[in-house]
């Protein structure tokens, strides 16, 4: 767990660092000035809306004592804000659980696959890859590269429609007693109404083969620099799929720490996992307290 928790601080240096000298600037004045503060948690990509939240939260309270004292208020604000639902990525190794994976281009999927195979294998699941993505032969490659790396069996066939992939998959899960299968989709704009047509067709494939004893999940993918722009994919992915977790990749190096509230905060959306690096392990399960924790301390 101290590992996690070192991994986040590490992750969200850049913005603590930030977010702390702005404090310091506060108490430097003679009169609190909290501009410094706005500033940068814009900039730390707290967004717009959430941002005169808390300032003018914080406002309300004007006689803090120090530092400190401002820091725990802040910290207080953020925690009370954000949603602290991340059950789903505890899953039940008796079962079969079935995940989807989507996104936009590029936003992760695939490598997020081999994280996300490498931790539950480390929980002791028996685990069954399903390449979903039938276009482009370099992302199958891609995919196979990570099953290589964990020892686990991809499903995969170019031709063949991305749903009867789906469909194959599921058959081979049940029969052949897996715990759990990932199904890699490819990357679409949220904005292109035949693919997330596509999308909806593989949700109903997997939908119809699969009956009350198994668990079927849809899991969405969003780049964690993308700011604003990764809200409007959730809205638009969920009016064809129902979302029921969120995946926040290519943290590392941020500077703006704060996405990932401006996306949890949003509709209280479940964040399951953050991706915080490219190699296997580079994987942190989502914690609210853990998170603000690594933001503020
Ligand atoms: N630094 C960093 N890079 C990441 C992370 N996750 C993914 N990447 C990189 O981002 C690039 C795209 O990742 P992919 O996993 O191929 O993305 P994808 O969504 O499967 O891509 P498409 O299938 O083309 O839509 C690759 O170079 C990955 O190594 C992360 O958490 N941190």
């Amino acid at each position: 767990m101290n590992i996690f928790k070192n991994l986040l601080k590490e992750t969200f240096a850049k913005t603590k660092d930030n977010i702390k000298s702005s404090i310091k600037s506060i108490f430097g004045d003679t009169k609190i000035n909290f501009e410094d503060l706005e500033e940068i948690l814009l900039k730390s990509d707290f967004g717009l809306e959430f941002t005169e939240q808390i300032i003018n939260e914080l406002k309300k309270t004007s006689n803090f004592n120090d530092e400190k004292d401002f820091n725990n208020s802040l910290k207080y604000l953020l925690l009370n804000k954000i949603n602290k639902n991340n059950s789903n990525a505890d899953l039940d190794i008796n079962k079969l659980t079935i995940i989807q994976i989507f996104g936009v281009n590029g936003s992760g999927k695939t490598t997020t696959i081999g994280k996300l195979t490498n931790y539950y294998i480390s929980k002791g699941f028996k685990i069954l890859i399903a390449s979903c993505d039938t276009f482009r032969a370099a992302a199958n490659e891609q995919l196979k590269k990570w099953a290589t790396l964990n020892e686990t069996k991809i499903i995969e066939d170019f031709s063949k429609d991305p749903a009867s992939v789906a469909f194959e998959a599921v058959k081979t899960a049940k029969n052949e007693k897996y715990n759990l299968l990932f199904i890699d989709t490819a990357g679409r704009l949220h904005t292109n109404k035949n693919l997330m047509l596509e999308l909806q067709k593989i949700d109903n494939v997997i939908t119809k083969s699969i009956d009350e004893n198994i668990l079927k999940l849809n899991w969405l993918i969003v780049d964690g620099n993308s700011g604003q722009n990764a809200n409007k994919q959730y809205e638009e992915f969920s009016k064809f799929v129902k979302i029921d977790g969120l995946i926040i990749t290519k943290l590392d190096g941020t500077s703006k720490g704060g996405s990932v509230f401006q996306i949890a905060v949003n509709n209280n959306k479940p964040i399951l996992f953050l991706g915080i690096g490219e190699k296997k392990d580079n994987l942190v399960k989502f914690n609210p307290e853990d998170y603000i924790n690594s933001l503020l301390e």
